[in-house]
């Protein structure tokens, strides 16, 4: 199929090579001149994935009428945050009866939408046009050929398993879903969770804080996810647990390397300089999963704890008081 990649940070150049090595005919726009010419020219984008060659086929263009022309595939692969002013740009040029599938794993701070939601908004499309991407998919293991699953929801399951196929690379195996909120809720909450592990980590402690703050994560999104309509299977899955296992073990993330940054002492201001503008999703987000869990009248005590910290300039250290001095209750 013909896609583009709109969007050339890590995990946009890491789904660019995934299509490609699928065999689909691919297209990457990058906002910066110098970032489209040396992908074209070096085959790397060394200033996200360095080391790793990006197949031949693939194109990296500025235009963006150039970029979503004749397109059936058109992949949003900015930040959360600002995929809606991107989109209002893109909206003119989108091709007739293409696919829209979002990558961002966040939730919008200004309207409190899912990322399927602004697509459907800005974008003016039915939801059997819009999709989205998720999983335990560090975007550097991808890229090296590690093998790894993910998920494409979209409400039309035919529309998914199309995307299934498209996406289907020899190190990538893709699944359907049908509950496009419970991906995107997954994919959004476990960015929260995993700044608190790094926070955890970064504080000293060891696996039994680790495995306690991802299943309680696990434990507030399934809430989250269940009052606004998922199915708790969803977050069961590789969209939810799974992707909250990676999210949160991991170095390679930067959401919990983040929060191991102010575990470790370091100023939010530090921690933000210290991401190369790369995106931490979570941070922003935690401020959005936090007003929908006050919305749903959900209890998230994680989520409401890095909001503290990141927000409202609560101590990291703070948070162990806050959190084990809940009332004591039954697991389920
Ligand atoms: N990096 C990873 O391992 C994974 C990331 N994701 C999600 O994919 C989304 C994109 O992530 P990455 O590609 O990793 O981000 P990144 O920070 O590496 O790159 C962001 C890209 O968006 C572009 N962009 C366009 N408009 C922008 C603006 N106004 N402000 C900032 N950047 C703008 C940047 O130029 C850059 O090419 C995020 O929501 C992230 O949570 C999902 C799975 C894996
Ligand atoms: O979403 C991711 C892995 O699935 C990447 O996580 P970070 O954004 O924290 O790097």
């Amino acid at each position: 199929m013909r896609a583009v990649v709109m969007g050339s940070g890590s995990w946009g150049t890491a789904v660019a090579k995934i299509l490609a090595d699928a065999g689909n005919d691919v297209t990457m726009w990058a906002r910066q001149a110098e970032r489209a010419e040396a992908i074209n020219r070096d085959r790397e984008n060394a200033g996200y994935l360095p080391g790793i060659r990006l197949p031949d086929g693939l194109r990296a263009v500025t235009s963006i009428e150039e970029a979503l022309a004749d397109k059936e595939i058109v992949v949003c692969a900015v930040p959360s945050q600002v995929l809606r002013e991107n989109l209002a740009q893109w909206k003119p040029h989108l091709p007739e009866g293409s696919v829209l599938v979002s990558l961002a794993k966040g939730v919008e701070v200004s309207s409190g939408e899912r990322m399927s939601q602004v697509i459907k908004e800005v974008a003016d499309l039915p939801d059997d046009r819009i999709a989205v991407l998720s999983g335990p998919n560090l975007a550097r293991e991808i890229a090296e050929e590690q093998p790894a699953a993910t998920v494409i929801a979209c409400i039309d399951e035919d529309v998914a398993k199309r995307l299934q196929h498209a996406f289907a690379a020899p190190y990538f195996r893709p699944y359907t879903n049908t509950d496009v909120i419970g991906v995107e809720i997954g994919g959004a909450a476990k960015n929260v969770i995993a700044l608190a592990c790094g926070m955890a980590a970064g504080m000293g402690f060891g696996e039994n804080t680790l495995a306690t703050l991802i299943t309680r994560g696990l434990a507030e999104t399934m809430r989250l996810g269940i009052a606004m309509g998922a199915d708790v299977r969803t977050l069961a899955g590789l969209a939810g647990i799974g992707d909250l296992v990676a999210t949160c073990s991991s170095p390679l993330s930067r959401n919990r390397t983040f929060g191991a940054r102010l575990g470790e002492g370091a100023t939010l201001e530090e921690a933000q300089a210290a991401t190369h503008g790369q995106v931490a999703e979570g941070v922003k987000s935690c401020r959005s999963v936090r007003a929908l869990a006050h919305q749903y009248d959900v209890e998230m005590p994680l989520t409401d704890a890095v909001y503290r910290v990141c927000h409202e300039g609560m101590p990291v250290q703070d948070m162990v008081g806050m959190l084990l001095g809940r009332t004591i209750k039954p697991e389920v």
